[in-house]
């Protein structure tokens, strides 16, 4: 986080929820969440298979609506349909959120459009350049690897400027080269918010300030990683989930 980010004490969270639920039929992926993300701050949401991680993330994004309680984003009420607040996240999830038949500019252009993105024609360009695949412009996703697509959707999610970048599962299926990629293009929106689901502990804790440990639906512990390596999170981690026989069997149980 900058110091600019956290100079103003005033400023609403940049992500805050209360007592927030989600039920599908019998099963509660989500168990009275709250939780308050400054502006600024690198959070990460962790937890074993099944956790409600994702679930999470996407009632943050207006994917999902919570059974009940309220999240807010920037001080505003997250309310279903309201695009203004929506226009306020970029998210990646496992859901590619690409059009197949259309190319990857065409793509960005089309999202450029639904948001009134300034100048669309070169944030475009710009946008994928960041995520280096200015090489590969009039190429339709269908037809990239699952790193290439996950680059075009970080491009989609970037392209608006959000105030808050919700990632789940950024790492899993890149190379050594596009998780480089992924950080220096991190690194670029330090002064934002962002929000991200890993079951890597080491590249979570390198990169986040703090952590949430979910597990059952439920926040189990809130750490600063300011001060903490990623050994010593992993050893709260475990003890959190009730993992802690020193093996990585059931990790993410
Ligand atoms: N659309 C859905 N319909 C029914 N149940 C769902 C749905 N989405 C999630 N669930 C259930 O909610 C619970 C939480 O799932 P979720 O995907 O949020 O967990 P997660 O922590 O992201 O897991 P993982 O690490 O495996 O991605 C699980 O029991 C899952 O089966």
């Amino acid at each position: 986080m900058t110091a600019d980010a956290r100079s103003d004490p005033t400023a609403p969270s940049a992500v805050r929820t209360d007592d927030v639920t989600k039920v599908y039929g019998r099963v509660t992926a989500v168990d009275g969440v709250s939780f308050a993300v400054e502006p600024g701050e690198t959070v990460g949401l962790f937890g074993p298979n099944g956790a409600g991680k994702s679930t999470l993330l996407r009632m943050l994004a207006g994917l999902a609506r919570p059974s009940s309680g309220t999240i807010t984003l920037g001080g505003a009420e997250l309310v279903p349909g309201d695009h203004g607040v929506h226009r306020t996240v970029g998210v990646v999830t496992h859901e590619s959120m690409l059009y197949d038949d259309l190319s990857a500019r065409e793509n960005l252009r089309f999202h450029a459009d639904l948001h009134g993105v300034d100048d669309p024609a070169a944030r475009c360009e710009a946008v994928l350049d960041a995520v280096n695949l200015g090489g590969r412009t009039s190429q339709y996703p269908g037809a990239f690897s699952h790193g290439l697509r996950k680059r075009l959707s970080l491009a989609r999610a970037l392209l608006h400027r959000p105030d808050v970048l919700l990632l789940d599962e950024p790492y899993a299926g890149l190379d050594q080269r596009s998780v480089a990629d992924l950080a220096t293009i991190l690194d670029g929106f330090d002064d934002r918010t962002v929000l991200l689901t890993t079951h890597d502990l080491d590249r979570g804790v390198g990169r986040c300030d703090r952590a949430l440990v979910v597990d059952r639906g439920r926040l189990r512990a809130d750490v600063d990683l300011g001060e903490t390596s990623a050994a010593a999170f992993e050893t709260t981690y475990r003890r959190t989930i009730g993992v802690d026989n020193g093996s990585n069997e059931g990790l993410d149980r």
